[in-house]
This record gives structure tokens, sequence and C-alpha cells, in this order.
């Protein structure tokens, strides 16, 4: 795997919230309507992350037809949004509400469609409000070399804030 994305070597451990999701549990959607993890998304990815110890959790991506992009693969952004889907859930693991600054995703092999795509995602540590989180996604099927990974920084925000700002934009 290749990526210019930069984790720093300093990072601040983080710690699992007490009441966050249990092991082996579905992280709840924060967003029924949420392209990536809502129920009510009729054209979204419908992720079911599953809580892992500490702060990972994993999720299969069907890979199903119209998420491909060119001929009989995967559409690169739908890959990206499941990354950072996934990111995203894991982090609430913390119980912090963290959106993405950044997203970098390496783009390691062709997925066809009818893969069964595993992502395995997890927080590496901290900086201030920065959150640092990684996701590796491998064919379920025939676990081996990884076909994407990916990096995110994300920044901690007040929910309520955020996002009565954000709707109040003209
Ligand atoms: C109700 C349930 C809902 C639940 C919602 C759950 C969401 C999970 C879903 C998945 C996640 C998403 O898709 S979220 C959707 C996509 N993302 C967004 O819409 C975010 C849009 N951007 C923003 O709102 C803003 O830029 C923020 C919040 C990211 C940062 O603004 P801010 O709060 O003013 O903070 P700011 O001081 O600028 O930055 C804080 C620190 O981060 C660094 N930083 C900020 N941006 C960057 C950047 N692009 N590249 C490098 N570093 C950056 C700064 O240098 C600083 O470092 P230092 O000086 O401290 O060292």
């Amino acid at each position: 795997m290749k990526t210019t994305f930069v984790v720093p070597d300093d990072l601040e451990p983080a710690r699992r919230a007490d009441d966050a999701t249990a092991v082996g549990d579905v992280i709840p959607p924060h967003n029924k309507r949420c392209f990536g993890c809502g129920p009510d998304a009729m054209q979204g990815l419908h992720l079911q992350a599953i809580a892992g110890e500490g702060l990972t959790a994993t999720a299969v991506l069907e890979v199903e037809r119209r998420f491909a992009g060119g001929p009989g693969v995967i559409h690169g952004g739908i890959l990206a949004s499941a990354f950072d889907e996934m990111m995203g859930l894991t982090n609430m693991l913390m119980g912090t509400i963290a959106v993405t600054a950044v997203l970098d995703v390496d783009y390691a092999a062709p997925i066809q469609v009818g893969t069964s795509l595993r992502m395995d995602a997890r927080v590496l540590g901290l900086r201030g409000r920065k959150v640092y989180s990684e996701v590796v996604a491998y064919d379920a099927a025939t676990p081996g070399d990884p076909l994407a990974g990916g990096h995110g920084l994300f920044v901690v925000v007040d929910p309520v804030d955020h996002f009565t700002r954000a709707n109040a934009r003209p």
C-alpha cells in the first residue's frame, strides 16, 4: 500500500467511551438518512459496522452493480464514501462526534462488482481535537493483500453547534 498521508508519530492515545457500543454489536446509525449508514437512505450504502475491541470496527460492503464506476468495478467515490463512513462510525466509539477534514484513499487494486468487501477501521490516536483514523479493505471471500486502504483526519465538534451552523448557511 502506498500513501502520502502523514500520521504524526506522537499521537495521544484515544479511549473507548464507557457507554460505547458493545463489542459484537452494530454501531447505531448517526442519522437515518445518512448515505453511508442510514437505513432510510434509499440509494445509500446501508453500512452496518460491528464494534470490535478498543476503537475498531468491521463491516462488509456488498459491491452491487449500482456502485460501479468503470465497467465491472467499484466507483472510486463510492469506496471513498464507505471509508469515510467506516472511520466516522468507528470514531463514535470514543463518545464524541468528529467530522472529516481530510480523507485519503489508496486504490491499490480494482475492486470488482460482486465482491464482498470487508473493511476494518480503527482510531489511531488524537492530537487535540484532531482524530487520526485508518481503514483497510479486503476481499472477504479470499483474504490476502489489501485491495484498498484509507486514512482520515477528523475534527471533534459540538454536533448541535456544528450542524445548526451548517444548516443556517444561505
Ligand atoms: C448529531 C449526530 C451527528 C453525527 C455525525 C457523524 C458524522 C460521521 C460521518 C462521517 C464523517 C463525515 O462525512 S463528516 C462530513 C464531511 N465533513 C465536513 O462537512 C466538515 C467541513 N469542515 C468543517 O466544518 C471545518 O473545517 C472543521 C470542523 C473540519 C474544522 O473547523 P474548526 O472547528 O473551525 O477547526 P479548526 O480550528 O479549523 O481546525 C482544528 C484543527 O484541525 C486542523 N485542520 C482542520 N482542517 C484541516 C485540513 N483540511 N487539513 C489539515 N488540518 C486541518 C487545524 O489545523 C486545527 O489543528 P490544530 O491547530 O489544532 O493543530
